[in-house]
């Protein structure tokens, strides 16, 4: 994704916070961003008149570079579950996740979440559409930070998605989330994303069980 996140808060209501990482002046972060540019650039380039064979070379170049300085898989697990966790290499908010849009979400005093965010290219099903997975996945993510951000959280047991109409690319969204209830360990919590003009594209609702995973040590 080319755009950039947001993470002035503006547009969110005073006194919401982050609660998923805000971009870092790092190289990490830098270079994850270029990545999205390049994965962004390779779908809109022109297929003929690009030097596709040189890009290739130089893209392998530089994954093997990265390769030759990657620990064992279970080391970068135990390394990416310590500090700040999770928020920095999901595939929804992880400024160090190339696939990740990213989404900032914000909580509010209210209770409820919110993230704002355009989707382009890289993300698209039905032509000029976000594709339907991409918006489940935005809100399963959401609906869990909404259920940190209420204190009480698990793992996702049923998602029911409703699409109401198509979510448009290159327009900015409203990704939606609130706990609902909690009952002994089901938590229910719903969500949406919406238009600049309001307009629900996609609803979802919910189940978590309280359980956790243990972290890699
Ligand atoms: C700031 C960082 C934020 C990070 C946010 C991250 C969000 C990401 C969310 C995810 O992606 S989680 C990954 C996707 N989910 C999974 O992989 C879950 C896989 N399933 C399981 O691990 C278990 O099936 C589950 C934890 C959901 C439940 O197993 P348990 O053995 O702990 O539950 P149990 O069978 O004891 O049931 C407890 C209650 O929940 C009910 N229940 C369990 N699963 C259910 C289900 N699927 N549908 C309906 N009810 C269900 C069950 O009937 C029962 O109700 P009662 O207490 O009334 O008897």
């Amino acid at each position: 994704m080319t755009t950039p996140a947001d993470t002035s808060g503006a547009g969110m209501p005073a006194g919401s916070v982050p609660l998923t990482s805000v971009p870092q002046d790092a190289p990490v972060d830098r270079a994850t961003a270029a990545a999205r540019r390049v994965v962004e650039a390779l779908l809109l380039t022109d297929r003929a008149n690009a030097n596709l064979e040189r890009v290739a070379e130089e893209l392998n170049g530089i994954a093997e570079h990265l390769e030759q300085h990657a620990p064992a898989v279970r080391d970068r697990m135990v390394d990416m579950w310590g500090g700040e966790g999770v928020t920095r290499h999901d595939p929804v908010t992880g400024l160090e996740n190339a696939i990740a849009l990213p989404l900032i979400v914000y909580g509010l005093p209210d209770g409820s979440v919110r993230g704002e965010t355009t989707v382009t290219i890289p993300y698209q099903g039905p032509p000029g559409c976000v594709h339907g997975g991409v918006s489940a996945l935005l809100l399963d993510h959401t609906l869990g930070v909404a259920n940190m951000w209420a204190g009480r959280d698990g793992m996702t047991a049923q998602l029911n998605v409703r699409y109401h109409r198509p979510t448009p690319l290159f327009e900015p969204l409203q990704i939606n989330g609130r706990q609902e209830s909690v009952d002994g360990r089901k938590i229910r919590t719903t969500g949406d994303i919406r238009t600049a003009e309001g307009e629900v594209c996609v609803s979802v609702e919910g189940l978590f069980v309280d359980k956790k995973v243990p972290r890699p040590r």
